[in-house]
């Protein structure tokens, strides 16, 4: 499939200092991601999120990242940080999630052995901005590190769909040209150590993810009868 004018959206999560945002924003990224699970080694306090929020540049989103929070404390994020998007990885509703006036990303837990079908998700979720698709199984955190059989994900989608869990610049190329997503989002694979960005995993991600923008997957050899029924000829 060509990919002409394609460009696949990047978000960074697990932001916790403002140097990182500020060069995400400088690399491309399209959005950050700012983590309030609880439990999470990535969690930060809303006063932190604020601090890094201002220090984003024009045009780059902020999400605000839960599992399973209570509405005051999603009300309160929204309220001091100003997401532009809301993003829950837990066993929230459509009715929670879309609570907060904010659109909102529904993470789907793929270590779950039951997902449902594209129709399934989007009647469950009908408010949901897109779908992100992540490896961890209910009840438990994202931010693992770890992939997942990407040809899992429920084919038919109306939504944009995200693809995350264990990507970074080694497999991001190959993620994008297999499922041919509306974005990815990476944490993990873009760390020196939990929680610390790396600059130069934060640009090499940048860079693949644009090569795989410009991949133009070579059209499949079908052989000459084949081709000329292909093209309606000799029949
Ligand atoms: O990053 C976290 O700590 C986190 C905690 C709770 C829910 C989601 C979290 N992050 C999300 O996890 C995925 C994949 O991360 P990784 O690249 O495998 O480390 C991604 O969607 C983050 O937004």
């Amino acid at each position: 499939m060509s990919r002409t004018l394609f460009r696949t959206r990047i978000k960074f999560c697990g932001m916790t200092r403002p140097g990182d945002v500020r060069l995400a924003s400088e690399l491309g990224a399209d959005a950050v991601g700012f983590v309030f699970a609880e439990g999470s080694p990535r969690k930060i306090h809303p006063n932190e999120a604020r601090a890094m929020r201002n220090a984003l540049a024009p045009l780059v989103d902020a999400v605000a990242v839960f599992r399973d929070n209570g509405a005051d404390e999603v009300r309160e994020v929204v309220k001091q940080v100003r997401p532009s998007l809301l993003q829950f990885h837990g066993d929230e509703d459509d009715a929670f999630c879309r609570g907060f006036g904010v659109p909102y990303i529904k993470a789907i837990a793929m270590g779950d052995a039951l997902v449902g079908d594209a129709m399934a998700l989007q009647v469950r979720y009908s408010g949901a901005a897109a779908f992100l698709f992540d490896s961890h199984g209910g009840g438990t955190d994202g931010g693992s590190g770890r992939s997942f059989d990407w040809s899992r994900i429920p084919k038919g989608l109306v939504r944009p769909v995200i693809v995350a869990g264990g990507i970074d610049s080694g497999n991001v190329f190959d993620a994008i040209v297999r499922t041919l997503p509306w974005g990815v989002d990476v944490s993990s694979g873009i760390e020196a150590s939990v929680g610390i960005k790396d600059g130069d995993r934060m640009r090499a991600f940048v860079e693949e993810v644009r090569r795989a923008d410009c991949h133009v997957e070579p059209d499949i050899d079908i052989g000459g009868a084949a081709a000329a029924r292909a093209n309606g000829i000799g029949k």
